[in-house]
């Protein structure tokens, strides 16, 4: 799913409104049917519902979804705030289609607004996509007031005050959703952690937007679809064997972090490695033998550490290495030889990012290969350096991956991958019982055994992300998200695997 900037939704609006021969008001009217049908199913009729409009078109969904919700026995009250002499005509509309028992409050100062109390719903509808410039003043008091009332606050299209694609100046006040319903297609600033506390649970309700103009349209940022996945998801051939689907060389594990490598392993081998082996430093070997017995160990000369590469590199079709590796000067002169001799793809996770961040040396080494790597923001900062807000961490992150012509899988909320065109696609499963240890290295597990089964780097981050998010979605309902663990993950890979694979009513 593409997403779009302020300017293209507009365009998009303009567009569909054009080549379907509808007026804006009859898209409005689509647009607060749309919420309205989601508030429906959310809040049950009688309830009482404030509804506050600002000048614009959101003002003008408003005021529509206001008439909506009347019709359908809630108790009411819309409220018309600031000067609307110059309000938009769709405004003006539905102003007008205000039944006459539904009078508007006009809030033209701050103590005009009543006192609400924390049980009300309050429904924000004072400014959308034409936000320009931060929110002060009157507006800016109506919103703290708002957000201080205890209410439950659902936003129309976007939180007001937030910009929808670009960094929010510090000076406007923002309202704090707990609910956005929002138009067609998300808002970058819902993918980014920064604003959870603004934005807080969204949903993307069809309009009927031109799918020829939003196919037509560039933009750099996606957000990936379960059906998108769908379509990547290779099926096993009859004829095939275990050489088909690659074989994996995972390099994990020190002393006292073994368990990164088990966890590595068992994801790769459940996620469909046709072989795995795994290099360990010796005191890893009899774990790596009892814990995993489907993979095949290689042992380090050294004791604790990682310090040398497998004989024949060439033979593996991917290698995976960082998970649990620690960061000895000798485990970075082997990660050096890695660079400079295997031609396989790489996945680089957790201390093998750490030491290529803290080395212009491996940096330099980076070029021409075909890399993913898998960090989380801090180490990701090691990397390009400390970086401002999430929309400066985005920026980092599309001219690393352009730079290096490498994929980068920042992984967060919505886990970001940066690819070597600049694009970055949004992850949209997953839950907070991922933040645990051991996650990460089954997410490098996952997509090191998709690289060796042939998927290009692209697919392979992200089906192993969505996948990755997808177990934890699945064991959310045995497990919970307290409780969820590492290994809780690769336990229900095989579940979601079977999810993608079969058709979805
Ligand atoms: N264009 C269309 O056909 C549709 C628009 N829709 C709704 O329309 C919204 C966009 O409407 P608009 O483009 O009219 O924009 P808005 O409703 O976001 O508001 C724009 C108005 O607010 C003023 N304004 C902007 N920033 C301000 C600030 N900080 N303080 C005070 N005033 C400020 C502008 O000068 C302008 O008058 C969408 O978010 C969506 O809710 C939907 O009805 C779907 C169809
Ligand atoms: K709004």
């Amino acid at each position: 799913m593409k997403i779009l900037n302020a300017a293209q939704t507009r365009e998009a609006d303009a567009y569909t409104i054009r080549e379907e021969g509808i007026s804006s008001t009859d898209l409005m009217e689509r647009a607060a049917k749309a919420f309205t049908g989601w508030f429906e199913n959310k809040f049950q009729p009688g309830a009482e519902v404030h509804i506050f409009c600002g000048p614009g078109n959101n003002g003008g969904d408003g005021l529509a979804v206001a008439r909506l919700l009347h019709e359908r026995k809630y108790k009411v009250q819309p409220y018309v705030v600031g000067d609307t002499s110059r309000a938009s005509d769709d405004f003006k509309v539905n102003l007008k289609r205000l039944p006459p028992e539904l009078p508007p409050s006009h809030v033209e100062q701050e103590n005009a607004l009543p006192e609400l109390k924390g049980d009300v719903l309050v429904v924000d509808a004072l400014f959308g996509t034409g936000l320009n410039r931060p929110v002060t003043g009157l507006y800016g008091q109506v919103i703290e007031k708002l957000n201080s009332s205890g209410a439950t606050i659902t936003a129309i299209d976007i939180p007001s005050g937030l910009f929808s694609d670009s960094q929010t100046p510090e000076e406007g006040a923002i309202i704090r959703a707990t609910y956005t319903v929002s138009f067609e297609l998300p808002k970058l600033a819902f993918l980014l952690p920064q604003h959870e506390r603004f934005v807080g649970s969204w949903q993307v309700v069809p309009i009927g937007l031109s799918q020829q103009f939003i196919a037509k349209v560039k933009s750099n940022f996606y957000c990936t679809r379960q059906e998108a996945i769908q379509r990547l998801l290779k099926p096993r051939k009859k004829f095939s064997h275990k050489g088909t689907y690659g074989h994996a060389l995972l390099l994990c594990g020190s002393y006292g972090k073994m368990g990164a490598a088990v966890l590595a392993s068992r994801a790769c081998l459940r996620s469909g490695t046709g072989l795995l082996t795994v290099q360990v430093p010796q005191a890893g070997y009899p774990i790596l033998q009892t814990a995993v017995p489907e993979a095949m160990t290689l042992t380090d000369k050294n004791r604790k550490h990682l310090s040398e590469l497998p004989p024949e590199l060439e033979k593996y079709s991917v290698v995976g290495i960082g998970p649990g590796i620690g960061t000895e000067r000798v485990t970075k002169t082997a990660i050096g030889q890695l660079l400079a001799t295997s031609s396989r793809p790489m996945v680089l996770d957790a201390d093998a990012i750490n030491l290529i961040a803290a080395s212009e040396k491996l940096k330099g080494q980076l070029y021409q290969k075909e890399l993913i790597f898998t960090p989380h923001p801090k180490e990701f900062e090691r990397l390009v350096g400390k970086v401002k807000n999430d929309y400066d961490r985005l920026q980092h992150l599309r001219e690393f991956c352009m730079e290096y012509g490498c994929y980068v899988v920042l992984k967060g909320g919505h886990t970001a991958i940066g690819t070597p065109e600049g694009k970055v696609y949004f992850n949209t499963t997953g839950n907070p019982g991922l933040a645990t240890g051991g996650t990460g290295d089954v997410l490098t597990g996952i997509i090191t055994a998709l690289v060796g089964q042939h998927y290009t780097l692209e697919e392979a981050c992200r089906l192993g992300v969505f996948i990755h998010g997808l177990a934890a979605d699945l064991a959310l309902q045995t497990v919970g998200e307290i409780g969820m663990t590492a290994s809780d993950v690769i336990d229900h890979l095989p579940k979601a695997f079977l999810h993608l694979s079969q058709p979805q009513r």
